[in-house]
């Protein structure tokens, strides 16, 4: 109950559609309950004392009845509907605020399918009990007792032994909800491996078809859907064979109605009527109890799925805003560094130690070292995606938590290694940071960020749709669009991971003349392997271990003898070895 009463806020807004669902659905029950007692009046009052006069006014009631039922149900529905839905709208807008604004802690340990199922199957299943389940519950409670309280009135021993082989019911129904749960929980299992083949499928299919593992894939998949189809027919197989017993059982009931009613009736003590009341009244009892299993099922079910959904809503932002954030506009982009140190996860080795540094307004800082130094750690400490163990990170002089975070980070642009691109046209991805530009703004920027040609070549110019994660591009490409969306957000601090890493000459000449354009009065973080990349840095860090081993400009450090000159040397060296042969094959 623990969980419901925390994601009342979700729900309680809508409460008045849930009582008159309850309340609609009370006459439901209680139209439903008179369907037997008229079927007894018909049957005793009507044909055999022959008032056949009464017919008529016996079928008006009966639609009135009727009428009454169709309303009252549509209602209950539809409320019930109305409560489960707007609940679980509101429910998943909350939960995906949360996601924008939980930290990059919390995605580094978070898995996508799982976040996917969550906002999706967990949500969904906690609708259907809001909707459903719960008034079901109250369905079932009623609608036993409303008949219970109908055979006990007409005849108490009659009640009695047609019920006689009710507990039977109630063991085999438990028998069978205590089968059929972990098979279906094995079923949702399964469903689950199933997907995540596809999913990853589809995601890695270049390395797939690359490494030509089609089959091997196609047999992967063939196994996980054995599986499942497996697991279906084991549930097949537990309700074939209990149901008819439950329907057997429900049969004895009327067996048992059949000889001691007729008995009764012979006797005089009971009308005939009301056997033929009790033949829908039995059904009235069996029919809720096959269900109920099902029912607190789903009631355990989606208190589980509550749980899943608290746990989003209920992590900590780590990284908060300050409680009078500063507004970081008109700021020049002066990033200082003192002494700082950051663990990624607790007890772990430190992934930056004691790293000074101070980059003045449009200078740039050129970061090298080994993969795993901490390159780019530095920047995402710039960002506040993390927040540094020890030590002062300073933005124009001022702590950078002063700053309100989502304006800060506005003026941070990023060109990563593999930029992400959005499913939606061109000029939308490049606008996507400032989407207030105008269309020359766009052009403006593409054309700065060598992008304008390949983009009017394609058919649609910048209304072209590009695939999932830009498919469609070459990855110069994506890196150009990703430059003309660092121009348009035009941010003080840029940060260029690896940019030109992954491209033929032309194409790096080309992203080199966009990223120069891009650099011009900005304060600019270059995270390279390459030298050539970074030379010109008007100071160049090169990490170690989370450490900062050597700094200078690229002549000092080519003849300091220290790590950046053996880069310098393997790197020349595999220069001169390749020229060497190209001079050979000439
Ligand atoms: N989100 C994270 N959670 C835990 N550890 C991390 C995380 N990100 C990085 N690390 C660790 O911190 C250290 C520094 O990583 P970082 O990504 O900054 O290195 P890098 O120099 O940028 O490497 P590369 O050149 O391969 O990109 C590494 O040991 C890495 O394993």
């Amino acid at each position: 109950m623990e969980t419901f009463k925390k994601l009342k806020q979700y729900y309680w807004p809508y409460k008045r559609y849930f009582f008159l669902s309850l309340f609609s659905l009370f006459f439901v029950v209680l139209t439903t309950v008179a369907y037997p007692i008229v079927m007894q009046i018909t049957v005793d009052d009507i044909i055999r004392e022959e008032n056949y006069g009464l017919v008529p006014v016996l079928s008006l009631v009966f639609i009135g009845i009727m009428i009454v039922k169709s309303i009252s149900t549509f209602f209950h529905q539809y409320m019930g509907d109305y409560f489960g839905i707007s609940t679980v709208f509101n429910l998943r807008d909350s939960l995906y605020k949360k996601l924008q604004s939980l930290s990059f802690h919390y995605y580094d340990n978070a898995k996508t399918g799982d976040l996917m199922s969550r906002l999706t199957a967990d949500v969904e299943l906690f609708r259907f009990f809001l909707s459903f389940g719960f008034s079901e519950l109250v369905r079932i409670t009623l609608l036993v007792l409303g008949s219970l309280s109908v055979m006990f009135y007409y005849s108490v021993p009659l009640a009695l032994v047609t019920m006689a082989s009710m507990p039977f019911l109630i063991v085999v129904v438990r028998k069978f909800d205590q089968r059929v749960h972990p098979a279906f929980r094995k079923i949702r299992k399964s469903f689950g491996r199933l997907n995540t083949r596809v999913q990853e499928n589809v995601s890695g299919m270049n390395t797939v078809k690359s490494l030509s593992r089609e089959d091997f894939e196609i047999d992967r998949f063939a196994d996980k859907g054995d599986n499942y189809r497996q697991h279906y027919l084991n549930t097949a197989t537990i309700w074939s064979k209990y149901f008819p017993l439950m329907e057997f059982i429900g049969n004895i009931c009327v067996v048992s109605l059949l000889g001691f009613g007729g008995y009764l009736v012979m006797t005089g003590a009971i009308d005939v009527g009301v056997i033929v009341a009790y033949f829908t009244l039995i059904w009235y009892l069996v029919g809720p109890l096959m269900n109920f299993g099902f029912v607190i099922n789903n009631f355990s079910q989606s208190k589980a799925a509550g749980e899943r959904l608290l746990e989003i809503l209920e992590s900590e932002d780590e990284i908060k805003n300050a409680s009078e954030p500063v507004n970081p506009q008109g700021v020049k982009g002066h990033v200082t560094f003192n002494d700082v140190t950051l663990t990624y996860v607790e007890n772990d080795d430190q992934a930056l130690k004691n790293i000074s540094f101070d980059a003045p307004p449009g200078k740039t800082i050129g970061l090298i070292g080994a993969t795993g130094s901490g390159k780019t750690s530095i920047t995402q400490l710039i960002t506040r995606f993390y927040e540094p163990e020890q030590g002062e990170l300073l933005l124009d002089g001022r702590p950078i938590e002063d700053y309100s975070l989502k304006e800060m980070r506005k003026h941070i642009g990023f060109v990563l290694q593999e930029p992400f691109l959005f499913s939606t046209s061109i000029k939308d991805n490049i606008a996507y940071g400032n989407p207030e530009a105008s269309m020359d703004d766009i052009i403006d920027a593409a054309k700065r960020a060598q992008a304008h040609d390949f983009i009017m070549a394609m058919p649609d110019g910048y209304d072209t749709l590009l695939g999932e994660r830009g498919m469609g591009l070459s990855g110069g490409q994506k890196q150009r669009i990703s430059i003309a969306r660092a121009i348009l957000i035009n941010p003080k601090v840029l940060v260029l991971d690896d940019a030109t890493s992954a491209v033929d000459m032309e194409t790096e000449f080309k992203i080199q003349k966009a990223l120069k354009e891009v650099m011009k009065g900005r304060t600019t973080f270059i995270i390279a392997h390459r030298i050539s990349s970074l030379k010109h840095s008007d100071e160049i860090l090169v990490l170690e271990d989370g450490a900062i081993v050597e700094r200078g400009l690229h002549e000092q450090l080519l003849n300091n003898g220290g790590p950046y000159q053996r880069i310098y040397d393997i790197q020349y060296q595999d220069k001169e070895a390749i020229l060497g042969e190209n001079k050979q094959h000439a």
